[in-house]
């Protein structure tokens, strides 16, 4: 294995997992630090899923180490910190103090730090972060439950986050090509800094970036910065043939949506679902916190469905629905009661005959999967940029989309299962 990647939430894992092996790598996602009995021999690359994002950043740093230690113990030689593309992190981390971390155990003393996914939106220009073209600080990220976003200078909201000198690589270097890019890395060096924000607005600023990094063993970034690797990897020789677009041989079963994400793309998701008939149930979390709503009453209600037609399981909600629960039930309080709920809620559905699911939202496809028990997921073909079906390794079989709050076409809930045979 080449490269061992650390990502601090699911659907960020399967993200990065996808680009991967769309360039050419074959590549493995894990579920927590994988154990040793995994075979992991014919990867060439392994994306350790982590629920890192939200912890405190001691918690997150240990498991990172933790993460980064055993895909030593399994061949890495080169490792990425996969993060989210709108930078979600607080002042307090866990970008900063991981990235620190990683730094020192890989032993290198310089790394850069690059979320931008261009076929996403996400862009950088001088440090800034863009999302759709709107600075993130005026995107829906101001207003996400645990990880509100209100400044979009990254060079400034990392320097927040750690001891690290942060510096920049500015667009005009990217633009100029991987030599020049290099040269920008030796500058920066020079001048003191450990990490630097790379700008790029094109997939072909961040394909001149990995050719440019490809050799640094700590890259941070989402997944979009990974794009360039693979073909620096293979050195000019040509990928392999493209993945087939053919249709993924998925479990048998019936399917489901279960989505906690509160990102607009989500709730216009969810909205498409329900104005296109799918039997939908809406988590209400004050009905959760006061003991109305109960797992038996979600199950009843799962029951009495029409069997032949995915169903969706939604908290998502409006900010200020959002917020007046935030208000009354505390912010992290309501996001784990919500996650855990709905991890309940997905425990009990292979018992039901469910084996296809839909998650929405990063920490709670990380609930989900955990009350799954499943450990590890072959990637397959891409539904949208950033979320690929997967099928798990081992254990119950399942075809899971862990989708990204914010990722995915409006008609995503509709379309995603026509890619399953
Ligand atoms: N109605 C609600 N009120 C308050 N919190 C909620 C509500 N619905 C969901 N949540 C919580 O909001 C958080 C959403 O985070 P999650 O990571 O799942 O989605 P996301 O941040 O949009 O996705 P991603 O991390 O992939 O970008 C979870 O902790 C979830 O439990
Ligand atoms: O990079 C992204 O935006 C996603 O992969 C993600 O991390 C969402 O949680």
């Amino acid at each position: 294995m080449r490269l061992g990647c650390i990502a601090d939430d699911l659907t960020g894992a399967s993200d990065l997992a996808l680009m991967l092996s769309r360039e050419g790598l074959k590549t493995v996602q894990t579920i927590g630090v994988p154990n040793a009995a995994l075979d992991l021999s014919a990867a060439d690359a392994v994306v350790v899923a982590l629920k890192s994002r939200t912890l405190p950043a001691e918690e997150a740093v240990a498991q990172s180490l933790a993460a980064a230690a055993a895909l030593r113990q399994a061949g890495a030689t080169h490792f990425f910190f996969k993060y989210c593309s709108t930078f979600d992190s607080t002042d307090k981390g866990n970008i900063g103090p991981v990235a620190e971390a990683l730094l020192a155990f890989t032993g290198s003393s310089f790394t850069l730090a690059c979320p931008a996914f261009p076929a996403n939106g996400r862009t950088v220009y001088q440090g800034h972060l863009f999302v759709n073209g709107v600075p993130l600080h005026e995107s829906s990220m101001k207003d996400h439950p645990l990880t509100p976003m209100r400044d979009s200078n990254l060079v400034r909201v990392l320097q927040r986050q750690t001891r690290l000198s942060v510096g920049l690589v500015p667009f005009e270097d990217v633009e100029a090509g991987v030599e020049v890019v290099r040269k920008a890395f030796d500058r920066a060096k020079a001048a003191g800094h450990q990490i630097v924000i790379v700008d790029a607005i094109t997939d072909q600023h961040l394909r001149t970036i990995g050719l440019a990094a490809a050799e640094m063993p700590l890259i941070t970034g989402g997944s979009g910065v990974a794009m360039g690797l693979p073909a620096a990897y293979r050195k000019g020789q040509p990928a392999g043939p493209p993945p087939k677009r053919d249709r993924f041989t998925a479990s048998e079963g019936r399917a489901a949506i279960l989505a906690g994400s509160c990102s607009s793309a989500t709730q216009r998701q969810v909205d498409i679902a329900r104005a296109e008939g799918f039997p939908a149930f809406r988590v209400d979390p004050i009905a959760l916190a006061s003991g109305a709503l109960s797992v038996g009453s979600v199950q009843d209600w799962v029951a009495a469905q029409d069997p032949s037609k995915p169903i969706l399981i939604y908290s998502t909600a409006k900010p200020d629905d959002v917020q007046d629960v935030q208000s009354k039930l505390g912010r992290m309080n309501a996001g784990e009661l919500v996650e855990r709920f709905l991890a309940d809620i997905a425990r009990l559905l292979p018992e039901q005959g469910f084996t296809r699911l839909v998650v929405a939202g990063g920490e709670t496809s990380g609930a989900v999967v955990g009350a799954l028990g499943i450990d590890a997921l072959a990637i397959g073909p891409e539904i949208d940029p950033g979320v690929p079906w997967t099928r798990t390794l081992s254990g119950t079989d399942l075809t899971l989309a862990l989708k990204s709050g914010n990722f995915g076409a409006p008609d995503f809930f509709l379309k995603a299962w026509d890619l399953l045979r």
